[in-house]
């Protein structure tokens, strides 16, 4: 067998902008950008390594068993999160085929069930297919170093920036040095911190590590690019399990897609599935919850009109979605006919918001090569979108010029957040705290060419983002950002030019910045075969 070659894949974060809440139902559309930072996965053979110390396992024991129960021990994964101090995993695999089940031993002790769960749906996915006999042999089982007879790989995971708070980096420094600081820092840097004392921004780290890890495992067993649409059905399914609770899956759809307007799939046809990994040993429940009828979702790919730039900052208050989805659900089901009225009005807005966006980037595809263009987007740019009075209705102006739909994308967003201050008001969950709605409301009044500012996703004291005609607007904004009294930090993210999962490399090497620039959708290039 020739040597397995490495494989990574990269996918990037995401912003829900409009639609969230009213997306946990498959009746309405969530509006999901997908952002420049990306979480990119390396699967790779690797020796075997003895399971490191953790704090509450100093000395692990080995060799540990080779058979358990009824399952045998298929492969060793190494997995390395080298930006946290305790970013280090070791895991035995076990499986049996008859009936198809896996699980995972860590060698310490230590728990992520984002990693675990991701390895375990995949090597699941090979057991249903193929077979225990095969599944070792595509680990390279008695292939490896001096012989061994138990194959091993390494899996890397490396995250820019933006998906974790930098407060702690920044901490200390003049404010006016906290922007520079953060743009002069490595990229991926390390945050010298264990994993859980580092808060996340709210980019979707669970869920871009699935998805990548996902793919890149995936693709290492075929060795060449794994399918797109059958990565989204195995991350979700793994991030489902691994959560323990069914969210819209807009991230893990943006992982794979990009920016799209996202429609959920129907819990109902994957309840069995859903219920626990046990379910999915039956072949019949494997073999439904992974064809392509269950997963009833849409992702209609979403075009951003590259005058537009996206900001987030992170306010470092920090958000429980789970309560706040829980307090907005529960007051749903409580007052089921105010909440259909609140939800089809918020819907109105979000549609009239995205097809704004679509129209500007229709506009931009027009007037593609006409140097006037520029000159009209700094025109645009040069006003200030700030609504004067409560919106009337939802606003797709006939207008095609920038101009009308700047200022309809204001009225639109502004219609969205007095929808969701009633949505606060009632269900007494803070999706747009005061705190922000001062800070948004400032923004919206001062900044020129800032044409929609909101709280993303469940909302909370988690983040807010601004969208921006052309880059001198993004300039007011980021200065306007670094004059505000309280702390904002500014995230490095734009949209992504690219979208969803990035190119699978197969046998590509080890320079995590060599990747090229799909062009858009999953765009996966096998490289040529490179000796380890
Ligand atoms: N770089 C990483 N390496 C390994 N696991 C990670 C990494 N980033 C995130 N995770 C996993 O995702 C979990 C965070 O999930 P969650 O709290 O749902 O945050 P988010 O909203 O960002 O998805 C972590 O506890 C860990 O299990
Ligand atoms: C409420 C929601 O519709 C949107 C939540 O969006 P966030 O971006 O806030 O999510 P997290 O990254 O998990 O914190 C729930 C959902 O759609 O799953």
């Amino acid at each position: 067998m020739p040597p397995l070659r490495p494989v990574r894949a990269s996918v990037p974060g995401k912003v829900l902008i409009a639609g969230g809440y009213v997306v946990l139902d498959p009746a309405y559309e969530g509006l999901v950008l997908a952002v420049s930072a990306r979480f990119q996965t390396r699967v790779a053979p690797s020796i075997l390594l003895s399971p490191s110390p953790s704090p509450s396992n100093p000395s692990p024991s080995l060799p540990p068993p080779v058979t358990v129960g009824s399952t045998e021990r298929i492969v060793r994964v190494h997995v390395r999160s080298p930006q946290f101090t305790d970013g280090t995993w070791d895991y035995d695999v076990y499986g049996a085929s008859e009936p198809p089940v896996v699980h995972l031993v860590e060698l310490a002790g230590r728990e992520n069930p984002f990693v675990a769960a991701a390895i375990r749906i995949v090597v699941l996915a090979n057991l249903h297919r193929h077979g225990l006999a095969e599944l070792k042999r595509r680990f390279g089982q008695g292939n490896g170093p001096r012989g061994s007879s138990l194959s091993a790989i390494q899996i890397t995971c490396t995250a820019d920036n933006a998906f974790y708070s930098q407060a702690s980096a920044v901490e200390g420094l003049p404010r006016e040095a906290v922007a520079p600081a953060l743009r002069d820092m490595a990229p991926q840097a390390p945050l010298g911190l264990p994993m859980a004392e580092v808060p996340k921004t709210g980019l979707g780290s669970s869920a871009v590590l699935v998805t990548s890890l996902v793919a890149a495992l995936a693709a290492y067993l075929l060795q060449a690019p794994a399918e797109r649409d059958a990565v989204h059905r195995l991350a979700q399914l793994a991030h489902c399990l691994a959560q323990g609770k069914i969210g819209s899956g807009f991230d893990v759809a943006a992982a794979c897609y990009g920016a799209c307007l996202y429609r959920r799939w129907s819990p109902s046809p994957l309840a069995d599935a859903l219920a626990g990994w046990d379910a999915l040993t039956a072949p019949s429940c494997f073999a439904q919850a992974t064809h392509p009828a269950a997963w009833t979702h849409v992702a209609t790919p979403l075009c951003m009109p590259r005058c537009l730039h996206l900001v987030l900052a992170d306010v470092v208050h920090g958000a429980d979605t789970r309560h706040m989805v829980r307090g907005v659900l529960a007051w749903r089901a409580a007052h089921p006919q105010d909440a259909a009225q609140l939800w089809q009005q918020l819907d109105a807005y979000n549609r009239a918001f995205g097809a704004c966006l679509a129209r500007l980037a229709s506009l931009e595809a027009a007037r593609a090569g006409d140097p006037q263009w520029p000159k009209d987007v700094d025109a645009a740019a040069a006003s200030r979108y700030a609504p004067s009075a409560a919106p009337a209705a939802p606003l797709v102006p006939a207008d095609p010029s920038v101009n009308a739909v700047a200022a309809a994308m204001t009225v639109n967003m502004a219609g969205i957040r007095l929808l969701w201050a009633e949505l606060g008001q009632r269900s007494g969950v803070a999706v747009e705290p005061p705190a922000q709605t001062a800070l948004l409301d400032h923004l919206q009044r001062t900044v020129p060419g800032l044409v929609a500012a909101g709280v993303p996703g469940a909302g909370g004291g988690d983040a807010i983002f601004g969208l921006v005609l052309g880059e001198a607007a993004r300039d007011a904004l980021d200065a306007a950002l670094a004059a505000y009294p309280q702390l904002v930090i500014r995230l490095p993210v734009d949209v992504d030019a690219r979208a969803g999962l990035g190119e699978t490399d197969v046998g590509a090497g080890t320079a995590p910045a060599a990747m090229s620039e799909p062009a858009g959708g999953l765009c996966q290039t096998i490289e040529p075969l490179q000796e380890l």
